[in-house]
C-alpha cells in the first residue's frame, strides 16, 4: 500500500490523457448525460448565431447604408439584436447546466472520498499528513468544479466556434480565408513552453499549500498550540509559516505573470491577421473585386477564429492541470483498503458473552519487524482479563488487533471460536466497547457526545448510564447540565472526567465485550476512586480486556497477562504470579514498594 506524502507526479509526462483515464472521469458525467448533451446543443445554436451578426454587418454596409433603406437597416439591426440577445440567454442557460454539472460532480465525489477514507486502514491516518488528506478533500475535489466549465465546456465551444467560422469564412471568400488563417500556427510554438512552465509553477503551488494546512493543522490546533507555547516556539513557528506562505505567494505571482507573457505574445500574433486582410482586402477592394461590408465581415468573424484558436492551444494547460487534479484525486481512490469484510463473512450474534482466544498471533506494523510474536492466551467469557507490561511492550497493539483496526501477520484471533476475519467488521465491531487512555470527545455538549454511542437511547437510560459511571452529579451541577459544550477534544473537562463520559458512554452502547486502556495520567484519589467504581460496573459481566497501569485497578481480574517486548512473559492469577520471581513481582514490587516509600517518606 502506498501511504505517506502522496506526491503530485514529478514529470509531466507521468500525465497522460489515456483512454482509461477519460473512461474512468467520464463516468462521473454519466449521472448527468443528459444535461451534459443540452449544453452540447446550446453550444452548438450559439456557435452558430455567433456568425450572423457580421453577415448583418455585411449588409448593413453593402446594402442598407448606400441604398438609404431605413425599412432594411432597421430590419438587419433587429436582427443582430435579437440574435445577440437569444445567444445572451442560452449563455445564461448554459451557465446554470455548468454549474449544475460540475457542483453534482464536486458533490460525489466528496461523499466518494469521505467514505473511502472512512474505510482506509488505521495505518494510513497514523502516516498520512492531515493537512494532505485535507487539501484533497477540499482543495483538489473542489478544483474539479473548473474543469467541466474550464475544460470541457470550452474546449467543445470553442471547436464549434472555429469551425463554423472557419466554414463561414472561406464560403466567404477562400482567398482571403486562407491569408486570415496564416497566423493561426504562430500559436502553436509558445504553447509548450508556456504550458511545462505553468504545470510545474502549479505543482510546487499545491505542495506549499499542503505544507501550509500541515503547519496551520498542527500549531493551531488545541495540543499543537499548548505544546507551541509550552515551548515558547511561536516566533520558531511563525518564521517557518511566514517561508512557506512567502513562498506560496512568490509561486502564485510567477504562475500568473507567465500567463500574462503568454497572453501578450499571443495578442501580437492575434493583430497580425487583421492587418493582412486590411491590405490584401483593400487590394482588391481597389481592383473591385469585394465589396467594403466584406472586408469588415471578414475581420469581425477573424476574431471569432483567433478567439477559439488562442483558447484551444491554452487549453492544453487546462487539461494537464485537470488530468493532476483527476490523478490526485484517483491516487486516494486507489488505495488498498486493506482490511475489508471477507467474501463470506457472516455476522456475530448480537450480545452474547464469548471468550477471546488468541493463537500464535504474530504482528507487525512494518514488514520484518514484529511487534508482537507467538502470542496465545484467552479471554474468558464474563471475566476480566489484564494485560500489563512496560510501556512500548505491545498491549494497545494486541486490543488494537482484536477490534481489526490491523490484521495480523500469522496465527489467529477467534470470538466464540470464530477467526474475527470472517466475521463483518461492522458486527465484531458493534460488539465491542472501547474506552481508551486519551478520551476524545467531539465539540459538542456532553448530551451529543454521549448520543454518539447510541442515537436513540432515551433520556432516562442516558442518565442512568452517567450515574453508573458517576458522572452524573457532576453533569447536573453544569450550569448547563446536559447541554454543556465539551469544548474541543473535550478540552473543558479534566481527564477524570472525560474518562467517566467516556464509560457512560460504553455503557449506553453495552456491547459484550469490553476493551479497557486505562488513563496513565495521575488521577487523584477521588477521581480514581470513582472511575474504579464506574469500571466495576462496566465491566460486570463482560468479557474484558484492561490495560492496566496501576496494578490495584486489576485486583477483580481473573487472568493476568505480562507483556515483554511483544512476547507473553508470564500469565496466570496475581497469586501465581506473585509466586514466581517474574517480571510482576518486579513490577508489583516497584509500584506498591515505591508506594510504601512515598509514605515512608511523608510519616518521617
Ligand atoms: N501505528 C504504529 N506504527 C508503527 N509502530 C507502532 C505503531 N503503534 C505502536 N507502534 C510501536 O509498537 C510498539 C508497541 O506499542 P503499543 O502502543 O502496543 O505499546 P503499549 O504496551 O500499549 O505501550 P503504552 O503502555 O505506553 O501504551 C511500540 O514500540 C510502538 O512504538
Amino acid at each position: 500500500m502506498r501511504v505517506g506524502r502522496m506526491k503530485f507526479n514529478d514529470h509531466e509526462s507521468a500525465i497522460k490523457l489515456n483512454q482509461a483515464l477519460i473512461i474512468r472521469i467520464s463516468k462521473y458525467f454519466q449521472p448527468y448525460w443528459r444535461h451534459t448533451l443540452l449544453v452540447m446543443v446550446i453550444l452548438c445554436l450559439t456557435s452558430s448565431l455567433g456568425i450572423l451578426p457580421s453577415i448583418f454587418i455585411q449588409y448593413i454596409i453593402d446594402q442598407a447604408l448606400p441604398e438609404k433603406d431605413l425599412r432594411f437597416l432597421c430590419l438587419l439591426v433587429i436582427a443582430s439584436l435579437t440574435t445577440t440577445m437569444v445567444s445572451g440567454l442560452l449563455g445564461v442557460w448554459q451557465s446554470y447546466l455548468n454549474a449544475f454539472i460540475s457542483q453534482n460532480i464536486v458533490y460525489d465525489m466528496k461523499n466518494q472520498m469521505y467514505r473511502h477514507l472512512q474505510k482506509m486502514p488505521l495505518q494510513f491516518f497514523s502516516t498520512v499528513k492531515q493537512g494532505e488528506v485535507i487539501t484533497r478533500m477540499t482543495s483538489d475535489i473542489s478544483g474539479i468544479q473548473g474543469v467541466f466549465n474550464g475544460t470541457v465546456v470550452s474546449f467543445f465551444n470553442n471547436i464549434l466556434v472555429l469551425s463554423s467560422t472557419a466554414i463561414a469564412l472561406i464560403m466567404m471568400n477562400w482567398k482571403l480565408a486562407l491569408l486570415g488563417m496564416f497566423a493561426v500556427p504562430l500559436f502553436i510554438f509558445p504553447t509548450r513552453k508556456m504550458s511545462q512552465i505553468r504545470w510545474k509553477l502549479a505543482k510546487q503551488t499545491q505542495e506549499k499549500m499542503s505544507e501550509e494546512n500541515q503547519i496551520i493543522q498542527e500549531t493551531l490546533s488545541f495540543s499543537g498550540y499548548i505544546l507551541m507555547k509550552l515551548f515558547t516556539r511561536e516566533e520558531k513557528e511563525y518564521e517557518g509559516f511566514k517561508a512557506v506562505n512567502a513562498e506560496s505567494a512568490r509561486l502564485q505571482i510567477r504562475e500568473s505573470t507567465a500567463g500574462r507573457w503568454f497572453i501578450m505574445v499571443m495578442t501580437t500574433f492575434t493583430s497580425i491577421g487583421p492587418m493582412l486582410i486590411y491590405l490584401y482586402g483593400g487590394y482588391l477592394f481597389i481592383q473591385g473585386e469585394i465589396t467594403i461590408g466584406a472586408i469588415i465581415a471578414f475581420v469581425t468573424l477573424l476574431g471569432r477564429l483567433y478567439g477559439p484558436v488562442n483558447q484551444l492551444t491554452s487549453l492544453y494547460i487546462d487539461i494537464k492541470r485537470s488530468l493532476a487534479l483527476f490523478e490526485r484525486i484517483f491516487e486516494y481512490f486507489d488505495m488498498e483498503l486493506q482490511i475489508n469484510d471477507h467474501p463470506h463473512a457472516v455476522a456475530i450474534e448480537n450480545n452474547v458473552i464469548k471468550d477471546i482466544k488468541f493463537q500464535n498471533v504474530t504482528f507487525s506494523y512494518q514488514n520484518g519487524n514484529p511487534t508482537l510474536q507467538n502470542i496465545s492466551f484467552i479471554a474468558s467469557a464474563g471475566k476480566m482479563t489484564a494485560l500489563v507490561g512496560a510501556s512500548g511492550s505491545g498491549k494497545t497493539t494486541i486490543t488494537n488487533l482484536i477490534l481489526r483496526l490491523y490484521d495480523i501477520d500469522s496465527g489467529s484471533i477467534t470470538i466464540g471460536g470464530i477467526d474475527i476475519r470472517l466475521l463483518t467488521l461492522q458486527s465484531l465491531r458493534s460488539q465491542i466497547g472501547l474506552v481508551t487512555q486519551e478520551t476524545y470527545l467531539f465539540n459538542g455538549t456532553i448530551k451529543e457526545n454521549l448520543q454518539y454511542a447510541n442515537y436513540s437511547a432515551p433520556k432516562e437510560e442516558m442518565i442512568n448510564a452517567c450515574k453508573a459511571a458517576y458522572i452524573h452529579e457532576f453533569i447536573i451541577n453544569l450550569p448547563n447540565g446536559y447541554d454543556t459544550v465539551v469544548g474541543n477534544r473535550g478540552v473543558k473537562l479534566s481527564g477524570g472526567e472525560k474518562q467517566r463520559i467516556s464509560i457512560a458512554r460504553v455503557l449506553l452502547k453495552n456491547p459484550p465485550i469490553i476493551i479497557m486502556d486505562e488513563a496513565t495520567s495521575s488521577l487523584d484519589a477521588v477521581s480514581e476512586y470513582y472511575i474504579r467504581k464506574a469500571m466495576d460496573y462496566l465491566l460486570m459481566n463482560k468479557t474484558s480486556i484492561v490495560i492496566a497501569h496501576r496494578l490495584s485497578t486489576i485486583n477483580n481480574a481473573s487472568h493476568i497477562i505480562v507483556v515483554n517486548d511483544g512476547r507473553i512473559a508470564e500469565e496466570g492469577d496475581k497469586e501465581h504470579l506473585l509466586g514466581r520471581d517474574g517480571v510482576y513481582k518486579e513490577l508489583y514490587e516497584r509500584q506498591f514498594g515505591m508506594k510504601r516509600d512515598m509514605q515512608d517518606h511523608t510519616l518521617g
